[in-house]
């Protein structure tokens, strides 16, 4: 392609970004773009073409971000190419919202017309509005009865700030408003303008690792030209590679001869290392480097952390391995080694949220074929000593010793919740109980307000939010974002199995609810830990104070020998299902502790 024919060509790439609240369909309008632009025959469309991922199916959620490319043609007869960002909606995901948008020139904004703005609207539409982007309105549903599109236009406007006059309306679901859609994207969004002859200058947004290409990087190029043959440079981790293969993906692989200033595409170039080519890098050519990388991505900070065991000691290597391809493709995981007495070798990992934790954990589980012991996940300390100096704790156990410490304090987040007027009461007793301090509340319109609040950041992770379903009938949406750290009366509560504490179960609690708490677990580990035949004590304490107790029984007799029958297959089946349970158990001394003990202190009802 020479000079002029790739300029002719940029005139017509459209790169945008689909974001919206949760379930207000941005993956169906992506199926209706590829299918209404004939990227896709009928025969292979299927529900979220995008969501690959057998976890994303099975949940019904986008996990991951996809770019495609599809052809259009216009009304005037021309034919013009859009790259697709497809995004995550849930708020543990909104890094890959956030790059998404940076390698984005446009956004359509889904609004569900029965559900009108939402906590993760506003937040999404922020972030495209921080990257300059063109949005455009989408009212989505209006095939529901109680669809109403022109209050939601009107919300658009008053809560976001967006003029809505020409908001797009339509139905996902029965194909309607999908033209006036495809004919917005070419009149509204800006044509890339990266200059072609250019150095080279490629922001990665993504990565994946195939074990026969290595690592292959979803690139936005912002100038320049890349092709096979090509001598490149990752300017952040000074790595150099030939490229093998350039390509897009409409919605398979297909391979190109080159991508040029505006595309959104993949590059392979035989990586192997995969800390040579991380997102937010930017690629270069060897020969003619670019004066400067491109701004790549704020570090994320996880939220939440856990231990991750292998349950098979030997499996260390493995799972370091395997959280490295991961991190490649997820870059908000974070993980360090960390050892406990109960546990042995594993690793101190850093998650956006508890969805984000469980995805995590399934991935490894599935992709690699790993057993694991995840323990309870945990936000992190500030605890202060001596000379004020302050130690940060992301793992309770490593908590100094109360004698030790001056004070504590727990990161706080800022939360917005918007609910229905009905609801405010329940909402506000809910946020009270979790320690929340009240912040501001607004109208949206008559019916519904977005109440204010700081709370700590613990609170909210374990079971805020499902709380908050619950007591508005699951009409109130949150969303929520670091504000900073509190001092609290925070105490270590530690888990003794048959007189010996188990690092791995010991958690940090508010003072107040700790009491309860101490119940509440010694009370669920009975149930959760297997019999032996000797009693074992359960006890919880905070330093050498025991709090809580409870005991396990012996049991008397091989649990087998109670299924009379002569039915040798129902005794092979029930021994088979007990070793399988082993799989995620752990013996720590003489006791069997299964994965579910870990997890017994996120689930304590407080009511
Ligand atoms: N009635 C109706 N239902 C729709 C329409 N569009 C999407 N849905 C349904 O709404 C639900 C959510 O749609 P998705 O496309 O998965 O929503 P999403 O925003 O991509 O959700 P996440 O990927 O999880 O963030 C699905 O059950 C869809 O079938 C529509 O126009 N009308």
């Amino acid at each position: 392609m020479n000079l002029e024919e790739m300029q002719a060509r940029q005139k017509h790439i459209r790169n945008f970004s689909i974001v919206a609240h949760i379930d207000h369909g941005k993956s169906t309008i992506s199926d209706r773009i590829l299918q209404a632009t004939h990227t896709v025959s009928d025969r292979e469309m299927k529900n979220q073409l995008l969501d690959t991922m057998d976890l994303e199916r099975e949940r019904g959620i986008t996990i991951k971000m996809n770019a495609v490319e599809v052809h259009y043609l216009a009304d005037d007869g021309e034919t013009y190419i859009f790259h697709l960002v497809d995004t995550p909606g849930h708020v543990d995901f909104s890094y890959e919202v956030s790059r998404s948008l940076a390698a984005a020139d446009g956004a359509i904004l889904v609004v569900d017309a029965a559900q009108g703005v939402e906590a993760q609207t506003l937040a999404n539409v922020y972030l495209a509005l921080d990257n300059d982007l063109e949005i455009i309105p989408l009212i989505n549903k209006i095939d529901l009865p109680a669809a109403e599109p022109e209050k939601v236009r009107q919300e658009i406007e008053d809560v976001i700030g967006l003029d809505a006059s020409d908001a797009v309306l339509a139905s996902a679901k029965e194909g309607i408003g999908i033209d006036d859609l495809l004919k917005q994207i070419v009149d509204k969004i800006p044509a890339p303008t990266g200059d072609l002859t250019a150095p080279l200058q490629a922001l990665i947004f993504d990565s994946a690792y195939d074990s026969y290409k290595g690592v292959i990087v979803t690139i936005r190029v912002r100038e320049g030209v890349v092709k096979p043959g090509d001598k490149i440079k990752f300017m952040n981790s000074g790595a150099e590679y030939e490229v093998t293969e350039v390509g897009v993906n409409s919605p398979h692989p297909i391979k190109r001869e080159q991508l040029m200033a505006g595309d959104i595409g993949y590059l392979a170039a035989s990586i192997k290392n995969i800390r040579d080519a991380r997102p937010g890098d930017t690629i270069t050519h060897v020969n003619q480097p670019a004066a400067e990388p491109l701004p790549g991505y704020q570090p994320m900070t996880p939220m939440v952390y856990s231990g991750l065991y292998p349950t098979d000691n030997a499996k260390y290597n493995d799972l370091r391995d395997a959280l490295e391809k991961l991190q490649l493709n997820d870059a908000s995981l974070e993980f360090e080694p960390e050892t406990s007495q109960a546990l042995g070798f594993g690793f101190r990992t850093g998650f956006l949220g508890l969805l984000h934790m469980d995805v995590i954990q399934e991935r490894l589980e599935r992709e690699f074929d790993l057993d694991l012991i995840t323990t309870a996940p945990s936000v992190t300390y500030h605890a202060f000593v001596e000379n004020d100096r302050m130690i940060e704790v992301s793992n309770p156990s490593e908590m100094p010793d109360a004698g030790e410490i001056k004070w504590i304090e727990e990161p706080y987040v800022a939360a917005q919740i918007m609910v229905p007027n009905d609801y405010v009461g329940p909402v506000m007793e809910l946020a009270q109980r979790k320690r929340g301090i009240f912040d501001t509340m607004e109208y949206l319109d008559e019916q519904r307000v977005n109440v204010k609040y700081e709370m700590p950041l613990s609170e909210i992770i374990f079971d805020f939010f499902d709380k908050l379903k619950s007591s508005t009938r699951g009409y109130a949406s949150l969303d929520y974002e670091l504000a900073g750290y509190r001092k609290s009366d925070l105490v270590k509560i530690d888990i003794l199995l048959n007189g010996e504490r188990v690092d791995a179960l010991s958690f940090i609690v508010h003072r107040e609810f700790a009491q309860e708490r101490g119940r509440d677990i010694t009370t669920k580990l009975k149930e959760i830990i297997p019999r032996r035949n000797f009693e074992i004590p359960i006890q919880a304490a905070i330093g050498s104070k025991i709090i809580a107790r409870s005991t396990i029984k012996a049991y008397r007799k091989d649990v087998t020998s109670r299924i009379h029958t002569g039915d040798p297959d129902r005794r092979a089946k029930l021994l088979e299902k007990q070793k399988r349970g082993k799989k995620r158990m752990k013996s720590v001394g003489t006791v069997d502790v299964p994965q579910a003990a870990f997890m017994a202190v996120l689930n304590t009802d407080e009511e």
